[in-house]
């Protein structure tokens, strides 16, 4: 894990191999759906087993079968909330609960318009009430303009104030992590690799294409479906 020189509390993972194979998987255009899906779930779970090397610990002391000796908890991972964007944190929440098992989870619906406005549609939120002691993770593989999470971040702050705000994402754009860290200055941001640029249409460079798309399949408009007769 690196922290980012051009801003505080922003930490990326090129110093690790096997995170860095992943995500060159995940960026070549041949893998396919399936793959790709697995390789995000990957990316949830060992970045989430890094998150849990920043949290604090706690002695305990524990009888093994022959003695009592000395061991630790991770107390702040039992009071954890992950807030899933959908659509495609949802293999990466698959991979974050496997580390925080006892995470409560909130869903939000953000779908990001055409540019320049990139305006995001938020029509779905359901976020459990949050408490001081609570370490919230907002999980979105793709921070792009940072759009999409400002208006997450807003959202998510009226449900309670954590002990520690969490992004948690696969790429990003700098663009994208200064309008966040402008706005919220506290929030810290764990990617597993920031990038160069975005393009004009807002799509990170070198980047990995759609992420909702390259997980699930591109979505069509019914208009474009051939018609359908309905079954007398
Ligand atoms: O930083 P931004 O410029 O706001 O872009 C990032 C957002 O774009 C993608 O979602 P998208 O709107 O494509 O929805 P999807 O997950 O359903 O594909 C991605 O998952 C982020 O949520
Ligand atoms: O590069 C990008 C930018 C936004 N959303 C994506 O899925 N990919
Ligand atoms: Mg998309």
């Amino acid at each position: 894990m690196i922290e980012d020189k051009r801003w505080k509390g922003v930490y990326s993972f090129d110093d690790s191999p096997y995170l860095m194979e992943i995500l060159t998987e995940l960026r070549d255009k041949e893998t396919d759906s399936i793959a790709f899906r697995k390789g995000l779930v990957k990316l949830g779970r060992f970045m989430g087993y890094e998150i849990i090397k920043t949290m604090e610990t706690e002695k305990v002391k524990v009888e093994t079968p022959l003695e009592e000796t000395e061991g630790i908890i991770v107390k702040d991972r039992r009071n954890v909330v992950i807030v899933t964007v959908l659509r495609a944190a949802v293999p990466l929440m698959e991979g974050l609960v496997k580390v925080f098992e006892h995470a409560r989870i909130g869903i939000v619906s953000a779908s990001r318009g055409k540019p320049p406005k990139f305006e995001i549609e938020m029509n779905y939120v359901k976020i459990p009430q949050i408490t001081p002691e609570d370490t919230v993770i907002i999980a979105d593989p793709m921070i792009a303009t940072g759009s999409t999470l400002v208006r997450v971040i807003e959202e998510v702050k009226k449900y309670g104030t954590p002990k520690r705000l969490i992004v948690l994402g696969v790429l990003a754009a700098p663009e994208g992590i200064s309008r966040i860290k402008e706005r919220f200055p506290d929030v810290e941001i764990f990617v597993t690799k920031i990038d160069r640029e975005l393009n004009d249409k807002g799509y990170i460079l070198p980047g990995l294409g759609d992420a909702g798309d390259r997980a699930f399949g591109a979505p069509i408009k019914l208009s474009n479906l051939p018609q359908v007769h309905p079954i007398e």
